[in-house]
């Protein structure tokens, strides 16, 4: 049996597992625990399942300390990042070693990361739409572009979303919607589909926030690279203006995008759950 912890970001939900585990196959263990009916039981008894498994290599002999994260999804496939992955990882991190600044090293890059007061931040890079990067077929950035029917907007955050302005997040069928989208051929490598809404009542300014994941191939309750993806795409369109700290809710929480001179930082809180065993194949017996 493996010890796995489950820890979660604004309702974005992970298993997270030591790197060295004695896990032959990793893109079967995710997918047999990460199903939300036949996987991962809660210790009171609840069937749970995950958004995917954190895998987590810690070296501590350089300062910061750093942090190889392996994302495994829902489907087999390893995701070059996640935003409330890494603000999981820091909270890992910090439970491991008592520090509070980690580096986290991604398929994408590096990450610093901070386990602070108000949340959990980590500095998330430049957002680009440079098209050879999102990436999309086109030669020119994919600017508010009818696709395959939805105005979207391509931009890459560690990884590709398009993302949709719209009037009503809550009235979008995200399930119907999102899938041509999410494969459309401008899309060589998919896309993560993100819609938003801005919060326009009361005195509060921000978006709403729903996205429909590559990899999971459905709505998650919380997407980091989608926040920033948002504010990028309103900070592109004229939106919002520069460096504005912006409240972004998905459905699971409350998220804060600062843009900075060299990117954005994206902030929030991050829960540990539980901590249980599993079989090393991932094969939770059925009941
Ligand atoms: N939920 C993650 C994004 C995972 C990206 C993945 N779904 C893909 O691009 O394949 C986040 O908080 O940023």
């Amino acid at each position: 049996m493996i010890t796995v912890e489950k820890y979660h970001g604004t309702g974005n939900d992970f298993v997270v597992v030591e790197a060295d585990a004695p896990i032959e196959d990793r893109a079967s263990f995710t997918r047999r625990l990460a199903d939300r009916e036949t996987g991962l039981d809660h210790p009171d008894g609840e069937r749970v399942g995950a958004d995917g498994v954190l895998f987590l290599k810690l070296d501590a002999s350089t300062a910061p300390t750093r942090v190889e994260m392996t994302l495994v999804q829902p489907d087999g496939s390893v995701a070059e990042m996640c935003g409330n992955g890494a603000r999981v990882v820091a909270t890992w991190a910090a439970g491991r070693t008592g520090d509070r600044e980690f580096v986290i090293d991604t398929p994408a890059g590096e990450y610093p990361a901070e386990v602070g007061q108000e949340g959990v931040a980590v500095e998330m890079g430049e957002p680009t739409f440079d098209p050879d990067a999102v990436p999309t077929t086109l030669d020119e950035p994919l600017i508010e572009r009818e696709t395959e029917g939805l105005t979207v907007t391509a931009v890459n955050t560690g990884v590709p979303h398009a993302v949709a302005f719209v009037e009503d997040v809550a009235e979008i069928d995200l399930e119907a919607i999102a899938p041509p989208v999410r494969h459309a051929a401008v899309f060589p490598e998919g896309a993560n589909v993100t819609v938003a809404s801005e919060r326009t009542d009361g005195s509060v300014f921000g978006y709403d926030q729903r996205t429909f994941e590559r990899g999971v191939e459905g709505e998650t309750r919380s997407c980091g690279t989608g926040a920033v993806a948002i504010v990028a795409a309103a900070h592109e369109l004229g939106r919002v203006e520069t460096d504005q700290s912006v409240p972004v809710h998905p459905p699971g929480g409350r998220l804060v995008v600062t843009r900075t001179a060299d990117g954005a930082i994206l902030q929030g809180p991050v829960e540990r759950e539980f901590e249980t065993t599993v079989p090393a194949d991932g094969a939770v017996a059925e009941r």
